[in-house]
């Protein structure tokens, strides 16, 4: 096996670009985007609807092709990183196969990398300890809260030990008790295994709460209108969010998707 680059960049863009073709002429999802995320970084992309967030977790995933500017992940190709199992993918929804227990969900990517039933199991039981599911994985999906099958579905994607976890809009659909619950859980076990996240998100607490840099895009097209590296610490319990300085990271962001948001009222 080869050896793996060495660098502390884990995804790197330059001047990245992505324009769909559809039926009803161009449509620009992203332009000019100028971006590096090192490891241990946890990201936040904030903006609208339709600003690129997804478009831009995609192209990392080498699930879309940029079509102008350059993209590296791990110093490779989006293509040659997903072949090496560079990232984990946690999706809006939890997407868990309904007919699959907890734990054979977990283990459904694992069983595809042929990993061998004694090597399923352990990392099944460590992923459900990270994610404070012991105990749950004979249960089926429904058999769980939202918070619970949000959490269920960070193990499978953590269950290859991938360093990258790409997260979209994982807590969106959950009651706000429950979010800041996951938020801080997510910082711990952040905390805990070191991974670099990238997360996409609608709100500002949230994205000022968890990240170390913060992302603010702005649609029409898809462009980066500000990037915060935070100065909090990273050991943060959840009343920091009353504190001078989480409000003034709030207010900037909340300024950078107001100035987003005139450009598109302007143009
Ligand atoms: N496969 C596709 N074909 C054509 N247009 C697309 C495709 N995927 C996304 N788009 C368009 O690209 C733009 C960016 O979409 P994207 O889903 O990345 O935005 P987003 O910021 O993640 O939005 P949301 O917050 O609603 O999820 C939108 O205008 C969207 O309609």
């Amino acid at each position: 096996m080869t050896s793996m680059p060495v660098s502390d960049t884990v995804v790197s863009a330059k001047d990245l670009g992505l324009t769909f073709q559809t039926a009803d002429g161009p449509v620009t999802a992203l332009t000019g985007v100028n971006l590096t995320v090192e490891k241990g970084d946890f990201v936040s992309f904030i903006g609208p609807s339709g600003c690129g967030k997804t478009t831009f977790l995609r192209v990392i995933a080498d699930l879309e092709k940029p079509t102008s500017g350059t993209i590296t992940v791990n110093g490779l190709s989006p293509e040659d990183a997903r072949k090496r199992r560079a990232y984990g993918y946690v999706f809006q929804a939890a997407a868990l196969y309904p007919w699959r227990t907890i734990e054979k969900n977990i283990a459904l990517p694992l069983e595809i990398m042929g990993h061998s039933r004694d090597e399923q199991k352990a990392r099944v039981a460590r992923t459900l300890d990270l994610v404070n599911l012991t105990g749950f994985g004979k249960k089926y999906p429904w058999q769980l809260s939202g918070g619970m099958q949000q959490r269920a579905s960070i193990a499978r994607a953590l269950a290859f030990d991938a360093d990258l976890l790409l997260m979209d809009e994982p807590f969106g659909a959950l009651d706000e008790i429950v979010r800041d619950h996951l938020n801080e859980q997510l910082l711990k076990l952040w905390a805990a295994t070191q991974k670099t996240i990238c997360f996409v998100t609608h709100s500002i607490p949230e994205a000022v709460y968890l990240s170390t840099k913060i992302v603010v895009m702005s649609p029409r097209p898809g462009r980066v209108t500000d990037i915060i590296d935070s100065p909090l610490p990273k050991d943060r319990p959840l009343g920091i969010r009353e504190t001078p300085e989480f409000l003034e990271i709030a207010h900037r962001v909340r300024e950078g998707l107001r100035a987003g948001h005139s450009y598109e009222e302007h143009a």
